[in-house]
């Protein structure tokens, strides 16, 4: 990489991914790093912040503590400004928080983690060419092992998305991929890790149901799942190469896996992964809408 993040990185919406980005970042601040982190509500203290981040360090702007008169941080093309909100409150949160820190000419990158959101409409809304890039991170942000997936505009210059490559490497694994497969990513990486939560209590149910305790069958389920994963991920193997070493001959599992099958396992999963890209790709026109009503 030939940049190091510096400047003023700013999350609006501190909410479970914006807050899992400003423990990554502050993980890796320097000095020349400032974080500001941007709510409309004011800090709520008795949720769970993310193991590591250290609420005190952080600049927490709510809307009851900002105004645009008394309070603007102008930023320039060196800051970056990252939408962590819900694609409905994307407009809501350009309105509040615009005059805030662009006033109109600043030019800072522009990043949106909002599930659906082309960068053109985000191009769109801003009055001027900010460079935009857009990403798909996952909750496992939280831990530092997002699966995370960027693209930039067509009309933004390589080094910003370098740079927001440095910003969501601080909070698991990064790949570029062209726009037009981030509803797909959301899909399947975005939206992926809510899946395995269910295939985790459902392998403990399973247990449970032959006799396990509910602790012990929770804690063998994900440690199943984890143990396997970190094993494509080691060895690289396809996963049917893996699943093979598994299925002993006339033995225990490939009766499950007939049973998985005739159950449709497979099809099930794939059309959850469909259904959600889509799901993805049509939540452009709740923005689409939103900007419209505001114009
Ligand atoms: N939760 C997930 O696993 C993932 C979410 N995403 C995307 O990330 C975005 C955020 O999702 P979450 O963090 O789960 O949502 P969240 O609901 O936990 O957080 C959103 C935050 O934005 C704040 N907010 C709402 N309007 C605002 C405004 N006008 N100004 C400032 N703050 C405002 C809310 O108070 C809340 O704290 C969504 O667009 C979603 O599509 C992307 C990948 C994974
Ligand atoms: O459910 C959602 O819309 C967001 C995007 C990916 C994960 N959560």
């Amino acid at each position: 990489m030939s940049q190091n993040l510096s400047g003023n990185i700013v999350i609006i919406g501190f909410g479970n991914i914006g807050k899992a980005l400003a423990k990554g970042l502050q993980n890796i601040a320097t000095k020349e790093l400032n974080i500001i982190v941007c709510d409309r509500e004011e800090p709520r203290p008795h949720e769970n912040y993310p193991a590591g981040l250290d609420f005190k360090k952080l600049t927490y702007l709510s809307y009851s503590n900002i105004t645009e008169k008394n309070n603007t941080i102008p930023l320039s093309d060196k800051d970056t400004l990252i939408f962590c909100v819900k694609p409905q409150n994307f407009v809501e949160s350009v309105e509040r928080w615009k005059p805030v820190f662009l006033g109109n000419k600043g030019n800072p990158l522009v990043i949106s983690i909002l599930a659906g959101t082309p960068t053109e409409l985000i191009h769109k809304y801003f009055s001027y060419d900010c460079p935009v890039v857009r990403c798909m991170p996952n909750i496992a942000a939280t831990i530092d092992a997002s699966a995370s997936v960027l693209c930039a505009s067509s009309k933004t210059p390589k080094h910003y998305l370098e740079r927001a490559k440095l910003i969501f490497d601080a909070v698991g694994k990064t790949w570029i991929a062209p726009e037009d497969q981030l509803d797909a990513v959301t899909g399947l990486s975005g939206s992926g890790p809510a899946y395995i939560y269910m295939v985790i209590e459902a392998l403990a149910d399973g247990g449970v149901k032959m006799g396990l305790p509910r602790q012990l069958a929770i804690e063998l389920a994900t440690q199943t799942v984890l143990g396997a994963a970190k094993l494509v991920q080691e060895t690289k193997e396809h996963p049917a190469v893996l699943r093979d070493q598994v299925t002993t001959p006339g033995g225990t599992t490939i009766s499950a896996i007939h049973e998985l099958e005739k159950c449709g396992l497979r099809p099930m999963l794939i059309s959850a992964v469909v259904t959600a890209s889509e799901k993805s790709a049509s939540l452009a026109k709740v923005v689409e809408e939103k900007i419209r009503k505001q114009q």
